[in-house]
């Protein structure tokens, strides 16, 4: 089995409005590989998300080369980034992504059936992320921290092989957030999952296997000994 999810080199991205052409990404290389955990920090502005939403396929880079699962980003339709959404990868949004006609529970139910899955752990994950109480409500009856973690255990009730998270625990006071890592964590080391989490928060990024920090378009090591 290959165990590379992502494979980009020299991407290049850029946003053109009508006065002025922005290049976010400039020469961006990025290695992920099952199994393990990457944090991307950047201030604001530097491109995060137009990375996020260059691996999960809702954009299209300029140029480069970008392999997810092995398959060239060239080469995928609409239809199967749609199918990679829907069964491969977990996009973690700041905002939740929840339907809100569904009531927590439903969301959790309604993902896991996108993915194919008869079988999820609704039930545990709702207990591990502290948010039982919340199974019967609708997401515009929850607090943002407990939106945020309903759409952690959408996101891990699909099981998916690849996880892109945006600030995963921002929401979240510092007890919840320590409740949450160890289900990034044990996903990862577990059941051989790829992560890419672009958040602030130190723990959680030292508890990474490594740490980027996106500057001037591209991906640099992040020096562990440096302060937040
Ligand atoms: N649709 C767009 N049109 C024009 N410019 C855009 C567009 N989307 C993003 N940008 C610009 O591209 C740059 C990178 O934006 P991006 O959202 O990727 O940064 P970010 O690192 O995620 O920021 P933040 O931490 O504030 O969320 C910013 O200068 C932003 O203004």
């Amino acid at each position: 089995m290959d165990h590379t999810l992502i494979q980009a080199k020299d991407l290049c991205r850029s946003y053109r409005t009508d006065r002025e052409s922005i290049r976010v990404l400039d020469g961006l290389s990025l290695e992920l590989l099952r199994g393990q955990a990457v944090a991307v920090i950047g201030p604001s502005g530097s491109g995060k998300s137009t990375l996020l939403n260059l691996l999960n396929g809702l954009l299209c880079p300029d140029s480069g080369q970008l392999q997810v699962f092995g398959r060239e980003q060239s080469e995928l339709t609409e239809a199967d980034w749609a199918e990679l959404r829907r069964t491969r990868i977990a996009t973690l949004f700041q905002d939740g992504n929840l339907i809100p006609t569904l009531t927590v529970a439903r969301n959790i139910a309604f993902r896991a059936g996108l993915a194919g899955l008869e079988a999820y752990e609704g039930d545990a994950l709702l207990e591990q992320l502290d948010i039982t109480d919340t199974a019967h409500r609708y997401p515009d009856q929850l607090s943002g921290g407990q939106r945020q973690r309903a759409a952690l255990a959408c996101a891990f009730a699909m099981q998916p092989q690849l996880i892109l998270a945006d600030e995963p625990t921002g929401s979240l006071d510092q007890a919840t957030a320590k409740r949450v890592s160890p289900l990034f964590f044990d996903a990862i080391r577990e059941r051989n999952v790829g992560a890419l989490i672009v958040t602030h928060n130190p723990e959680l990024a030292r508890s990474c296997d490594r740490i980027l920090e996106l500057r001037e378009g591209a991906l640099h090591p992040w020096d562990s000994a440096a302060s937040f």
